[in-house]
């Protein structure tokens, strides 16, 4: 089965561009639960525009499923992580000024800052996860890093399946089967959408989790959070 994380950034964002608290973060992400996703998605980034740091405390003791939180480990998330201890951390090598992520780790250049870092999440309890590209050299230099998973940047994929191009998914299929081979899980991430989320399910193999924020909430705006949820949860079934 693949789990369905929702990554609630644009709740925040909605809820930051008035400075009050509607919609309230911990009430939509209650109600989320309760459309049965099966976890949920934090990224907070150093300028606090959509998540703060103090959602995330906030969050984590109403939260009944998996908690994941996603950020670049500077000093200041790494101990916003150690603090509040989600289930998981997904580390991203996210530049402040970033819009959004847009690559992922180069797996030789930083072996040793990322196997100190993991070392550390994972002597405290949390599973880590790293965002990477779809690339098998990436992936096989993962290993050494320690990490328990992988989170395949899905945005290529994306936007290849768009334009019709159904063949973007194989590279991200046989990293995943590398992955799999290595004994690291493999979760993905980014643009991911109710058009193009059924194939890639299909296409690859032992997919354990999805976090889906940016199109879920668009496609909420027009079907509902109920009906949006219960819509990926079907397509990721089996
Ligand atoms: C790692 C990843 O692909 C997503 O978490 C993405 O970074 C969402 O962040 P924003 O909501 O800030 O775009
Ligand atoms: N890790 C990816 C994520 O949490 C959501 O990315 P997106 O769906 O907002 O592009």
């Amino acid at each position: 089965m693949t789990k369905l994380s929702v990554n609630i950034n644009k709740i925040a964002t909605l809820r930051n561009a008035r400075g009050g608290d509607v919609p309230n973060l911990v009430q939509v992400t209650k109600d989320i639960e309760s459309f049965g996703a099966q976890g949920i998605t934090v990224h907070p980034r150093p300028d606090e525009r959509h998540i703060r740091y103090q959602d995330v405390f906030d969050l984590k003791p109403i939260i009944t499923t998996e908690f994941n939180i996603e950020g670049n480990p500077i000093p200041k998330f790494i101990d916003l992580v150690l603090k509040s201890k989600p289930d998981q951390v997904t580390l991203v090598p996210d530049a402040v000024d970033a819009i959004t992520s847009n690559a992922g780790w180069d797996t030789v250049k930083n072996r040793g800052f990322l196997q100190e870092v993991i070392t550390e999440f994972k002597n405290n309890g949390i599973r880590t996860s790293i965002f990477v590209d779809p690339s098998l050299k990436m992936i096989e230099n993962a290993v050494h890093t320690g990490t328990d998973r992988i989170e395949l940047y899905t945005e290529a994929y994306a936007e290849e399946f768009a334009k019709g191009n159904k063949e973007a998914v194989k590279i991200y299929a046989d990293c995943a089967k590398l992955a799999t081979k290595f004994g690291i899980g493999v979760n993905a991430g980014h643009d991911l959408s109710l058009d193009n989320i059924q194939y890639f399910k299909e296409q690859v193999p032992d997919l354990l989790e999805v976090s889906i924020g940016h199109a879920l909430i668009s496609e909420a705006l027009y079907l509902g959070l109920e009906t949006t949820i219960k819509k990926y949860l079907k397509l990721l079934q089996a």
